[in-house]
C-alpha cells in the first residue's frame, strides 16, 4: 500500500513510521510512505502556508494554494488513484471497520491540518472523507495520520508474524475486551497467578479467558457487549461470572 501524507511536519511521520511493525513493513515493501510539505509549495519570500481567518477570531487558517500544489505533486507522483482523507475534529471517529476498509485500498492520501484548520473551499473541493481520532483536542492531524498508518499496516498481508497476528485477531475476532495476562513469577507479593492458568487444562483455560473477556467488557464497555451479539454459551458464562462477583 502507498500512503502519501500532506503535513507541515513530515519528519514527525517519518520518525513514527520508522519503528516496529510499520518500519518493518516499509523494509519489506508492504508499505510505501511519502511526505509532502505544503511549505515547499508556498510562493513568495515568506512562503506563507497560513493566514488570519476572515471574520476574525483566534488562530490561523491553512491556505488553499500550497495545499493544492502539494496535493497535485502527490497525485502526479503515482498513477494510482487515491482518496484524500482529512484528519479533523469534525471527522467521523476512526473504527476498526474503517481501518479494514482503508487497508484494502492500493493507495490513500492523508491531509494533516494544523492551526484552526483548512480553508473550507479546499476541503469542499478535494477531500473525500474526514476522520477524527475521538472527542478530545489535539494540536494537529499528524497523530491521526500515524494512527491510521499503524492500524492499516497491521492488516497488510505479511506485515505481522504469527504471534502478532494472533494478537490482532483476538481484538478483531469477537469485538470483546481482552482477558488479563500473567507471566513469571507465578507467586509474587502483588498476588498469585490464577490456578487455572497453570493447570494445563486448555479447555478450562480457554473457558476462563472467555469468561474474563465477557466480564470485563460487561463492566467496562457495555456498549461493545451489545454489538457483540452474545450466544447462549457466552450469556451463561457471563451470568456465572457476575454471580461470582456478587457473592
Ligand atoms: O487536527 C486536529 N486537531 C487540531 C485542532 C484542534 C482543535 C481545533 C479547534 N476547533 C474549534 C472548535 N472545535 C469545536 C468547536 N470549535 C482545531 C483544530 C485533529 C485531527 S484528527 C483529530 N482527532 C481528534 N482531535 C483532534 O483535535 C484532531
Amino acid at each position: 500500500m502507498r500512503v502519501d501524507v500532506i503535513s507541515l511536519f513530515p519528519e514527525f511521520l517519518a520518525q513514527s513510521a520508522a519503528l516496529g511493525v510499520v518500519g518493518r513493513a516499509q523494509e519489506r515493501g508492504l508499505l510505501e510512505l511519502h511526505g509532502w510539505n505544503p511549505r515547499d509549495f508556498a510562493e513568495g519570500n515568506y512562503r506563507r502556508v497560513d493566514d488570519r481567518p476572515f471574520g476574525g477570531g483566534p488562530g490561523m487558517v491553512m491556505l488553499i494554494e500550497p495545499l493544492r500544489a502539494a496535493l497535485a505533486a502527490a497525485r502526479a507522483a503515482d498513477p494510482q488513484p487515491a482518496p484524500l482523507i482529512y484528519l479533523s475534529p469534525q471527522g467521523r471517529p476512526l473504527t476498526q471497520a474503517k481501518v479494514r476498509e482503508l487497508a484494502a485500498l492500493p493507495r490513500m492520501i492523508l491531509l494533516c491540518g494544523r492551526y484552526e484548520g483548512v480553508d473550507e473551499r479546499f476541503l469542499a473541493s478535494e477531500v473525500d472523507e474526514e476522520i477524527s481520532l475521538g472527542d478530545y483536542v489535539l494540536s494537529g492531524g499528524e497523530l491521526g495520520a500515524a494512527v491510521i498508518i499503524d492500524a492499516v499496516t497491521r492488516l497488510q498481508e505479511g506485515a505481522l508474524n504469527d504471534a502478532e497476528s494472533a494478537v490482532q485477531d483476538s481484538f478483531e475476532g469477537d469485538g470483546l475486551l481482552d482477558c488479563p495476562h500473567y507471566s513469571q513469577p507465578s507467586s509474587h507479593a502483588l498476588g498469585d497467578v490464577p490456578d487455572v492458568l497453570r493447570s494445563g487444562n486448555h479447555a478450562a483455560i480457554a473457558r476462563w479467558r472467555r469468561q474474563q473477556s465477557l466480564l470485563r467488557t460487561a463492566l467496562r464497555r457495555p456498549d461493545l457487549l451489545d454489538e457483540a451479539g452474545l450466544g447462549k454459551a457466552d450469556r451463561k458464562l457471563l451470568a456465572e461470572a457476575r454471580e461470582a462477583l456478587a457473592e
